[in-house]
């Protein structure tokens, strides 16, 4: 599928007729036309209501299928540099993730490479990656810091990531996640990592335009809820929104801390209780459901999903792109693992992966089809918005809209 760097340039309307259109939270009840003008959808009409000729000219975008919005990707760690195949294989004869960690592999191995690697090669490693989740349907990406774990390198990835945004077409927001692991250099002394990546990581992030949200990793193997709330707390007031890995492995009580500090979203969740469901309801918060990290990791507690739904939590699924926990860059297959593994049905996956990530990143106008919303747009060739992710299937998407402008 080819790729332009820029939308096609576009004077005349565009225009499609009889689609069936998933909004970003519900599949409409008749066939609808949309048209789209200067990067923003400014029609969605219902087809026995719409009449082209109201148009004055207009390019004919075909007719069927069914329109989604752009899949926003709201988790992903997409730069970093090495493999870690190895690990896979050791995980697989029979050693956690967990102890790999403690070993000083894991996302310490990803950390070395990472270091090691220049901008242009993360860059171009990185690439590759982002096109796949394009290809398959992605106009809004967020991508990670956390693999850098001093301040030039966790820079270095953040400004890799707003390169690809600017060559690729697909919007990036970038997470500062220099909370992510504890670096070597700090082996002893935690206290004094979180100490730089508030005294100095977060303001120079933030003063460079670099970070649009900060994260952590609240998790035994890595940070704790006090240490985390010091973090986010730097972020706020850099005025930079936060969100958090968080009840991943066990249940620190992160997800509530995050929550009360207004956090965006709370990610993997799986070992999410009560208090913290209710917190997250009382916040706005989203849940991101990760599934690929699940399946990699063998996990065998799965996330609170009727609680979440019972309390009206917002779900999000995303990929969590990454070398150790999810190498997976298909978002569409993330939608079936989500419906498989953890019963969200295909319209909740689906919104999960369009409105709800879209809040998740703190950007609420995308990841909708509405009049006026901007025009991030796919149009695949199936029969019902459920096929999405019943069918784990390449090759469905028929048209890509990014900003208005076709790109695929
Ligand atoms: N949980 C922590 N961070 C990543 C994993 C990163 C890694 O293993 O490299 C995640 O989202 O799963
Ligand atoms: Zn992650």
């Amino acid at each position: 599928m080819p790729l332009t760097s820029r939308p096609t340039e576009m004077t005349s309307p565009l225009l499609w007729r009889d689609l069936c259109v998933f909004d970003g939270h519900q599949t409409l009840p008749e066939p609808m036309a949309v048209v789209v003008a200067d990067g923003r959808i400014v029609q969605l009409t219902p087809m026995t209501a719409f009449d082209a000729s109201d148009l004055e000219h207009y390019q004919d975008m075909g007719s069927g299928g069914v329109m989604t919005p752009g899949l926003v990707d709201c988790h992903t760690h997409l730069v970093f540099g090495g493999s870690r195949a190895d690990e896979y294989e050791a995980r697989l004869e029979g050693v956690s993730y967990e102890e790999i960690a403690r070993r000083g592999g894991g996302i310490l191995s990803t950390v070395n490479a990472t270091r090691s690697a220049t901008e242009d090669e993360l860059y171009a490693t990185a690439k590759p990656r982002l096109e796949a989740l394009i290809a398959d349907g992605v106009t809004t990406v967020e991508i990670k810091s956390g693999y850098g774990l001093d301040v030039d390198n966790e820079l270095k990835m953040l400004r890799v990531a707003r390169r690809l945004g600017e060559n690729l077409p697909v919007r990036v927001m970038t997470t500062l996640l220099g909370a992510h692991a504890l670096p070597p250099e700090y082996r002893d002394n935690s206290d004094g990592y979180i100490d730089l990546v508030c005294d100095e990581m977060i303001p120079r992030a933030a003063s460079e335009g670099l970070a649009d949200a900060v994260d952590v990793f609240c998790e035994k193997i890595a940070f704790s809820v006090a240490q985390c709330e010091r973090v986010f707390r730097a972020a706020l007031a850099h005025g930079l929104p936060i969100k958090a890995h968080a009840e991943q492995l066990s249940n620190l009580g992160g997800t509530a801390m995050a929550a009360g500090l207004g956090a965006l979203s709370a990610d993997h969740i799986e070992y999410l209780d009560a208090h913290g469901i209710d917190a997250m309801r009382k916040a706005g918060s989203v849940a991101v459901i990760l599934p690929g990290a699940f399946l990699t990791l063998r996990e065998t507690q799965r996330p609170p999903i009727a609680g979440l739904r019972e309390a009206g939590v917002p779900m999000a699924v995303a990929t969590d792109a990454n070398p150790g926990s999810s190498p997976m860059f298909m978002p569409t297959l993330m939608l079936n693992l989500a419906c498989t593994l953890f019963q969200l049905t295909p319209r909740e996956a689906l919104s999960g992966m369009t409105a709800n990530a879209a809040s998740a990143l703190g950007q609420p106008s995308l990841g909708r089809i509405q009049e006026g919303a901007p025009a991030d747009l796919c149009v695949w060739d199936i029969h019902s918005p459920a096929e999405l992710a019943y069918a784990v299937q390449p090759g469905r998407l028929r048209q890509r809209i990014f900003h208005g402008g076709l790109s695929a």
